[in-house]
């Protein structure tokens, strides 16, 4: 991936939620996976590319785990504290970039929880993304059938799998595009879960750029135990 002229590429990682699903004492973002934890992990992704300028990691208020990690030296990692919901936590830490970043410069944003994404697929994201106009989101088509259920949990219909993706991380977008998306979406009070939703809201429409089933959110307990194998086979 070539950045013409001055454009530049920024980093943010949201990892100031609580793991509430996952249901440990600590954070999930901060349990050990391997030889270091699964945000370690995940930022080390992202902090093996020479061409990001800063990372930014949006904490949790009440953090008391991140400034004691080794990558919290790394002279490109900014901490800020993060928001009630993770679109709050990516809109805060992009604020930090503010008078730094220009609006045409790349962002990629990259959840702490997934740690498992390849090298491979943050180069394609960034091949594919900066050549097109809205940017571009990793994703994996759906493969299971899905159903739509109705309060009691019954099905109500099986619902069309064709053309259906589940979005994954990282999300490549301009920077004062999302910066203004966000906002949009958080003074009309619209739910966005992922960077490209905040984008749709705006009536973009980011590509979708084929990942690695491997590429997994840390969400439950057993989701750790998978990612453990995986990392394992990566470093073999
Ligand atoms: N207010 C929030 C909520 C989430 N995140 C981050 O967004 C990523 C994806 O969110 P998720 O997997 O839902 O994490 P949690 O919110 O911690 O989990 P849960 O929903 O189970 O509480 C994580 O890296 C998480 O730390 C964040 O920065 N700020
Ligand atoms: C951004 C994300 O990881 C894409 O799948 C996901 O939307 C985060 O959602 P969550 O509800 O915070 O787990």
């Amino acid at each position: 991936m070539t950045l013409v002229n001055s454009v530049r590429l920024w980093a943010v990682i949201p990892a100031a939620g609580t793991g509430s699903r996952f249901g440990a004492a600590t954070a999930k973002q901060y349990l050990s996976l391997g030889d270091k934890s699964v945000i370690e992990h995940s930022m080390s992704k992202l902090l093996g590319r020479e061409d990001i300028a800063a990372l930014v990691v949006a904490l949790h208020p009440e953090d008391s785990h991140f400034s004691s990690l080794p990558i919290a030296n790394d002279p490109r990692v900014r901490p800020v504290v993060g928001g009630a919901e993770r679109s709050d936590s990516v809109e805060l830490a992009l604020n930090a970039l503010a008078g730094e970043a220009a609006d045409t410069d790349w962002v990629l944003v990259h959840d702490a929880a997934r740690p498992c994404v390849s090298q491979q697929d943050i180069h394609t994201l960034l091949e594919r993304g900066c050549a097109h106009a809205v940017g571009a989101i990793l994703a994996s088509p759906v493969v299971d059938t899905v159903k739509r259920s109705n309060a009691e949990g019954e099905i109500v219909e099986t619902v069309d799998r064709n053309n259906m993706w589940r979005a994954l991380t990282p999300q490549l977008f301009r920077y004062g595009q999302l910066r203004d998306a966000l906002a949009y979406c958080r003074e009309k009070h619209l739910s966005v879960t992922d960077e490209a939703s905040a984008l749709e809201r705006c009536g973009q429409r980011p590509l979708l750029v084929a990942a690695s089933h491997r590429n997994i959110k840390i969400t439950y307990p057993d989701d750790l135990a998978i990612a453990a194998v995986f990392l394992e086979g990566e470093q073999q």
